[in-house]
């Protein structure tokens, strides 16, 4: 039975939550997901309390409920059954993201990287890849290298009909081993691979090749490197574990390998586009280093749209991150109460009454639905840009769509994923004292949630590439037009803020264009000033990005996130849905411009208090406007309680009964080490008394 205070806060809504779920993520994936969730609910290895494991008691979970899925055979094919894989992907990732790390993403990014790299001769491995007889992992990473991967220093030499594979110093040891992103399988056919601490029996490697005593640059490789019925490595690979890490990271088995003299037969490199002949000869159909290295660095043809691919999970993370945040906050929110407008504890008011309270939680609220309908939408036109590769089309258009899809998803994978781990942040410390424990999962989400923010694509590198791209178009300002629009209105010069409207999105909207196109000109001028000072194109890249071109990719990237939840909103139906989903947007869009605002004052968008006065009440405004709608949003988003998994974000709103049925649990408790305590009291008294 829920508790009368969530259900008084439940029926102050103006609509139907559930017509908002099926509106905002479709009826069919709601029921798929619930379909997942009860058969996890109903299998004993995927029941949880909230102990602590130990690395190798949380490895072994993770394999165990690694295998049931396998066993249940839930996804044989995403091609044939997309939505049904798409509603598996996103209960895993929310119950787990280990879980799902060790199903789908290393294993994926293994088993991809040998069929988009390699040729004939790796078929019978992408065979035995498909049937799960080999465990793969993907080694790119290095102690000394990350970003830089065209940099890294392991070496693969040819001699006598053979590769030898080495680690010339301790920067080049291969470290992290895997990679990362669950969307990928959304398009791809999958393999489960593990990672390869404990597990490996196979990477792909990548390393500098030379043959007759000649470097031809960066390769990848697929080898051997266990015995698969022992587990032993194999003579010159030496491979150990990374060591405990925070969060779900701790059930992944990251890996490095040092090489010494390893020696591997020649099909191990991945040879489409290149390979080397019996006696020793380096060929290649690249017809340029960089093509050659593009190819091994995946960045061509299907391997720059795996990235893409990547990045449009990535941005998930980031909106499930917002959805557990404000999910466990607002409903312990209601069950919290302090202080009142009179003395005595039945005065003692919920702290989500606080308009301070409000103002720190509602916004994420909103970015959880604002960030799942951009993805969404981002994964619609993502397919139809695939579906028309796929077609062999060849035209200047798709590869317009091409770098467009690369710029916004370089620039939303950033975007999301901040404001995914700042939920998390925000909501722990909104919860007080009871947020820090182990059993509001607060802090524990956030460590799972911390790295996404570095691996697929550092987030502060990543945004160099959206505006790397967006400098490009300065020189065709007047004719930009790309095919998902983004950057058409770069086309005029936005006008300055002369008054605002009744539409508090559009007015953000015009706010957004002015600041894009301002920070894209000053962008620009800033380089051109440097160049014409001398400086070379490594320094130009590097002096505009701070105030200029991170701010630039954000901004462009904010824009664009609105204004296609606003076309969302536009064609909703039901009359409640629409009203509150344009609240949820009001909030969500003067929320992030109001990050911007000392921008929009630099650049003349405003003069005067008074702009930024407005802004600011129109956003406490939106923020007093979602209190009554809140719960219900809440329960529009919050995956089942037995994915949440949280002893204060509970749907029944009982959060203080959750937290002692806890508690409970280590009553008088009377560890060994209390027998020496008494004894050491006891000797010190006697001593006293002396
Ligand atoms: C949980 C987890 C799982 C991972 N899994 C894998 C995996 O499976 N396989 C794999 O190969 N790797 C993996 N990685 C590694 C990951 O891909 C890299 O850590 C990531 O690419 C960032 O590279 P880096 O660590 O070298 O960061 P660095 O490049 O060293 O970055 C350090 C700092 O320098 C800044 N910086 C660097 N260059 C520039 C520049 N030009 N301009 C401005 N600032 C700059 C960055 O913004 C950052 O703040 C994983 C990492 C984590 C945390």
């Amino acid at each position: 039975m829920s508790a009368p205070l969530i259900d008084k806060y439940r029926k102050m809504a103006t609509f139907d939550w559930r017509k908002l779920k099926a509106a905002v993520e479709g009826e069919e994936h709601v029921r798929l997901k619930a379909e997942v969730v009860a058969k996890m609910k109903s299998e004993p290895v995927f029941q949880r309390d909230f102990r602590v494991l130990s690395r190798e008691e949380h490895r072994e979970v993770v394999h165990q409920r690694w295998k049931k899925i396998v066993e249940w055979g839930l996804f044989k094919d995403p091609y044939s059954d997309l939505e049904n894989f798409h509603a598996l992907t996103e209960t895993l990732e929310a119950y787990d993201q280990g879980t799902s790390a060790r199903l789908f993403l290393h294993g994926n990014v293994f088993g991809a990287a040998v069929k988009s790299m390699g040729t004939e001769r790796h078929k019978e491995l992408v065979q035995q890849i498909e049937n799960n007889e080999i465990v793969g992992a993907f080694c790119l990473t290095e102690i000394g290298h990350g970003s830089n991967t065209a940099e890294i220093q392991t070496t693969a030499t040819f001699d006598n009909g053979q590769l030898v594979f080495n680690t010339p110093d301790v920067g080049a040891i291969k470290c992290w081993a895997g990679n990362v992103c669950k969307s990928f399988l959304r398009r791809f056919r999958y393999t489960f691979c593990l990672i390869s601490a404990h597990s490996a029996t196979h990477v792909v490697v990548y390393a500098q090749l030379h043959v007759g005593g000649k470097n031809e640059g960066f390769h990848g490789f697929v080898i051997q490197v266990r015995c698969p019925k022992t587990f032993q490595t194999l003579p010159g690979i030496t491979i150990g574990d990374m060591g405990s890490k925070p969060g779900c990271w701790q059930g992944v088995e990251n890996g490095w390998i040092e090489f010494k003299n390893h020696r591997a037969p020649l099909s191990a490199l991945l040879n489409k586009g290149c390979d080397i002949t019996p006696d020793g000869k380096y060929v290649t159909s690249f017809k340029s280093a960089s093509e050659k290295q593009s190819v091994s660095l995946g960045t061509l043809s299907v391997g720059r749209k795996q990235i893409i691919i990547f990045r449009l999970g990535i941005i998930a993370k980031g909106m499930m991150a917002c959805t557990f945040a404000s999910t466990i906050a607002i409903r312990y929110s209601v069950a919290r109460r302090q202080f009142g407008p009179e003395k005595g504890a039945e005065n003692e008011i919920p702290v989500l009454e606080y308009p301070l309270q409000q103002y720190r939680l509602f916004p994420y609220l909103s970015a959880a639905i604002c960030i799942r309908i951009f993805q969404k939408t981002f994964v619609e036109k993502f397919t139809e840009y695939m579906m028309r590769v796929m077609m062999g089309e060849k035209s200047e258009e798709l590869s317009e769509f091409s770098k467009e899809v690369h710029a916004l998803s370089s620039g939303a994978k950033p975007v999301a994923t901040w404001l995914g781990v700042e939920s998390l942040g925000e909501a722990r410390k909104a919860c007080g004292g009871h947020g820090f424990l182990h059993m509001s999962r607060l802090n524990t989400l956030r460590d799972d949630n911390d790295p996404s923010q570095t691996f697929e694509g550092e987030n502060f590198m990543i945004l160099q590439q959206t505006s790397n791209i967006l400098l490009g178009k300065v020189s065709s300002i007047g004719t930009i037009n790309t095919p998902m629009s983004t950057m058409s209105f770069l086309n005029s010069n936005p006008s300055k803020f002369s008054s605002w409207s009744s539409n508090p999105v559009d007015d953000v909207l015009s706010a957004y264009r002015y600041l894009t196109y301002h920070l894209l000109q000053t962008t620009s001028s800033e380089a051109k000033k440097l160049k014409g000072a001398g400086k070379n194109s490594f320094e130009v890249r590097n002096e505009i990005q701070v105030h200029r071109a991170v701010n630039l990719s954000v901004a462009y990237t904010e824009h664009t996130m609105i204004d296609w939840v606003q076309q969302f909103v536009e064609e909703v139906e039901d009359v409640t849905v629409k009203r509150v989903l344009q609240k949820v947007l009001n909030l969500f869009s003067l929320f992030l411009l109001e990050r911007h605002l000392a921008t929009l004052y630099i650049t003349g968008y405003a003069s005067g208090g008074k702009f930024g006065e407005d802004l600011r009440e129109k956003l406490r405004h939106a923020v007093a406007e979602l209190k009554p709608e809140s719960m219900a949003l809440v329960d529009s988003i919050a995956p089942d309680d037995f994915i949440l998994h949280s002893a204060l974000g509970a749907s029944d709103g009982r959060a203080y009964d959750h937290i002692m049925e806890e508690f409970r649990k280590y009553t008088n408790e009377q560890p060994k080490w209390v027998c020496d305590l008494a004894q050491f009291l006891q000797k010190r008294s006697q001593t006293s008394k002396l």
